[in-house]
C-alpha cells in the first residue's frame, strides 16, 4: 500500500524520537511491501526559525494533502517570551484547528513490566490501569480569546473558554462510542459547580447519554477527578473532557503508567487523516543526550497505522514489538527500576527494529 505521511520533526528533544518511530515504520515497510512517502513539514520552533512564523499557511496545506501526520513535539526555552500567536504552541493549535481534529484519544494503560516504575502503591496499580481520556481538542480555553490589557497603570489578562452545543455533541458522540467498544463505563469530567461552559457539557452529555443505554454514565468534578485518578484509576474506563482539563489530566495519567514517555495519542476529525503525536512536549531538559524515552513516538505511529491505514496487524506487530523489548528487561532512564538494563533512545529504536524485523 501507498501512503503519504506529513512528518513534523519538531523541537529540541523531538528530533531523536521521530528518528526512531520512522526507523520502525521503515521495518513495517519492508516486511508488508509498503511504501510510504513522507514530507517534511514544518511547524513550531524550527518553522518560527526558518519562516518567521510557527504554522505557515503552506505548511498546513502540506498537512492537508498528506494521508496522515507524524508528529514529535515542539517548543523550547529559545521561543519563550514571544507574543503569544508567535510561539511554538500556536503553531499545534493551528494545525489542529485547520485540520478539524477535535477528537484526541490518550489511553493511559499500564505496561505490567512496568508496574515497578509506577509511583502509585504496588496494591493500586494491581487493580489495573486501562482508560482511555477523550479529549476535546479544538475548543475551551486554547481557542477562545486571549487578551491583555490595563487599566489605571495595572496589567490585567483575560482568556475566554466558549463551547457550543455542536462542538460538545460531536466530541460526546466519539466517547460514547469509544466506551461502546470497551467496557461501557463513560465519565463526564467537568466543574459544573463554577463553569458556565461545564454546564452546557452537562446538559448536552444528559439528552446524548439517551441514545447509549448500554453504557454506565457518571459525571465528576475535575479536581476530584485529579484525586481519583492516583487514588483509584481502576475505576474508570472512559474519561471525556473539555481541552484544558483534559491536557492537565492526561499527564498525570500517563504518569502513573510509569513514564509519560511511554503513552502515544491520536487526533481525528471527519476524515481519516488524523495527527499522531506523543502526549509529552519537546523535553528540552534532556535534548541531545540520547537518553529521551522514544516509545510515546513509535506508538504513535503504530496508531496512525491502525487508525488512519486500516493496517492493524502491522500496528500489533510494533505493539508487540515494544511488549517483547520490555519483557526482555530494556528502559530508557525515565522507567528504569531496578534490575533493568538502561539503554539510549537509539539502542531502544534499535531494538524495537530488530524485534519487527525478527518476528
Ligand atoms: N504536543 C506538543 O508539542 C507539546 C509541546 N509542549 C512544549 O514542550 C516544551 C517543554 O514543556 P514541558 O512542560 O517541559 O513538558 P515536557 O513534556 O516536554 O517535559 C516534562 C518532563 O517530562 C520529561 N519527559 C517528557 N517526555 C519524555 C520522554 N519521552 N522521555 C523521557 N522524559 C520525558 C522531560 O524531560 C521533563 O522533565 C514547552 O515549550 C511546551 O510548550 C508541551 C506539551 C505538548
Ligand atoms: C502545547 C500545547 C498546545 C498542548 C499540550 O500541552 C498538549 O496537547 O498536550
Ligand atoms: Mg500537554
Amino acid at each position: 500500500m501507498h501512503k503519504k505521511i506529513g512528518v513534523i520533526w519538531g523541537d529540541c528533544a523531538s528530533k531523536e524520537i521521530v528518528a526512531q518511530a520512522l526507523s520502525v515504520l521503515e521495518a513495517i515497510e519492508k516486511k508488508y511491501g509498503h511504501e510510504f512517502e513522507y514530507t517534511k513539514i514544518l511547524m513550531g520552533g524550527e518553522a518560527i526559525d526558518e519562516m518567521g512564523e510557527p504554522l505557515p499557511q503552506s505548511q498546513l496545506n502540506l498537512c492537508l494533502e498528506q494521508d496522515s501526520v507524524l508528529l514529535g513535539a515542539i517548543g523550547g526555552p529559545k521561543w519563550e517570551g514571544l507574543p503569544g500567536h508567535l510561539r511554538p504552541e500556536k503553531g499545534l493549535l493551528k494545525l489542529r484547528e485547520g485540520m478539524g481534529l477535535y477528537a484526541n484519544n490518550r489511553p493511559a494503560k499500564i505496561w505490567p513490566q512496568l508496574s515497578e516504575a509506577s509511583p502509585l502503591k504496588k496494591e493500586i496499580v494491581d487493580q489495573g490501569i486501562d482508560f482511555i481520556i477523550v479529549r476535546e481538542l479544538i475548543g475551551g480555553a486554547y481557542f477562545g480569546k486571549h487578551e491583555l490589557y490595563e487599566i489605571d497603570g495595572e496589567k490585567i489578562a483575560m482568556d475566554t473558554m466558549p463551547y457550543s452545543e455542536h462542538e460538545i455533541e460531536r466530541i460526546g458522540k466519539i466517547a460514547f462510542e469509544t466506551a461502546q467498544k470497551r467496557n461501557k463505563k463513560l465519565c463526564m469530567v467537568d466543574k459544573h459547580n463554577v463553569l458556565e461552559t461545564s454546564r452546557l457539557w452537562a446538559s448536552v452529555f444528559d439528552r446524548l447519554k439517551e441514545q447509549y443505554p448500554d453504557v454506565e454514565y457518571s459525571t465528576m468534578f475535575v479536581d476530584n477527578a485529579a484525586m481519583q485518578i492516583c487514588k483509584n484509576p481502576s475505576q474508570f474506563d472512559v474519561i471525556v473532557t473539555e481541552n484544558l482539563f483534559g491536557d492537565i489530566l492526561s499527564d498525570e495519567a500517563s504518569e502513573i503508567t510509569g513514564s509519560i514517555g511511554m503513552i502515544p495519542s491520536s487526533s481525528l476529525g471527519e476524515t481519516s487523516n488524523g495527527l499522531y503525536e506523543p502526549i509529552h512536549g519537546s523535553a528540552p531538559d534532556i535534548a541531545g543526550k540520547d537518553v529521551i524515552n522514544p516509545i510515546a513516538c513509535i506508538l504513535s505511529a503504530a496508531m496512525m497505522l491502525r487508525y488512519s491505514f486500516d493496517m492493524s496487524k502491522e500496528a500489533d506487530d510494533i505493539e508487540q514489538a515494544v511488549d517483547s523489548v520490555l519483557t526482555k528487561g530494556y528502559r530508557t532512564a525515565d522507567m528504569m527500576s531496578e534490575g533493568m538494563k538502561q539503554v539510549g533512545t537509539k539502542e531502544m529504536g534499535a531494538l524495537i527494529r530488530k524485534e519487527i524485523e525478527s518476528c
